[in-house]
């Protein structure tokens, strides 16, 4: 799948209302774990690929900045009203800024958002953005994130399962990709591994982890 055919995927998932992904509630792994990257209060967080996730909710109401984006303004739109603010709404190039509070989304495609236009940001919550890609796609959004936020601690949770008994998204992203994208640059250590109830989507054992991810020290 490319670029553009992805885009239309998940527009039209928006459309359909088939979101099954979306969680009521902060996600557990976000609450119980976030801690470990030792970020303080008022720190910049990117949340990529965010639809209208309540973690941004969590997020922000510890008292960090949240800078989310995601393609779909359904979404971004559901996300504010539901929430019972207005946001102020910006274009910005070919992206829209919608933001309220601590909270602020840059709707449209993550590859066309810059460096400048997210500003810096001192950590990065993925919860479901990397396992919705294809693995070109993924590759490409791993360079794309690091070329926006450069090496800052993140949380990532990754869903595993065998390929061949569905066709994702979500994807199957395992350990050795994770290593391959990302340990470069990262220390990287898993903080916890845990059986998704009842498989994926009912249909086949699977499980999820979170990784905590910390900047390599560099010598000079
Ligand atoms: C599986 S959902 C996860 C949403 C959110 N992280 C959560 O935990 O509920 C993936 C989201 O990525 C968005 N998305 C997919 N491709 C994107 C892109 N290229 N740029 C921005 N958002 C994208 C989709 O619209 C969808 O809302």
């Amino acid at each position: 799948m490319d670029a553009a055919s992805n885009a239309v995927f998940w527009q039209e998932k928006w459309e359909r209302g088939e979101t099954g992904f979306h969680e009521a509630h902060a996600n557990p792994l976000l609450t119980r774990h976030f801690g470990a990257l030792n970020l303080p209060v008022g720190a910049r967080i990117f949340v990529p690929l965010c639809g209208m996730s309540q973690d941004m909710v969590w997020l922000a109401g510890r008292g960090y900045r949240v800078i989310g984006c995601e393609l779909s303004e359904i979404a971004v739109e559901r996300f504010f009203s539901d929430l019972g603010v207005t946001p102020d709404v910006v274009q910005v190039g070919t992206l829209r800024r919608f933001s309220a509070s601590d909270i602020c989304i840059f709707t449209g495609n993550i590859f066309d958002l810059t460096p400048d236009l997210l500003g810096p940001v001192e950590g990065i919550y993925d919860r479901a953005a990397l396992i919705a890609l294809p693995e070109d796609l993924r590759r490409a959004y791993v360079a794309h994130l690091l070329a926006l936020t450069g090496p800052v601690p993140e949380l990532l949770v990754t869903l595993t399962y065998d390929q061949s008994c569905l066709k994702g998204p979500p994807f199957s992203v395992d350990e050795d990709f994770v290593r391959a994208a990302y340990g470069k640059v990262y220390e990287i250590r898993c903080l916890q591994m845990r059986d998704v109830a009842g498989g994926l989507k009912g249909r086949c054992p699977a499980s999820e982890s979170v990784w905590q991810f910390s900047p390599v020290e560099v010598d000079n």
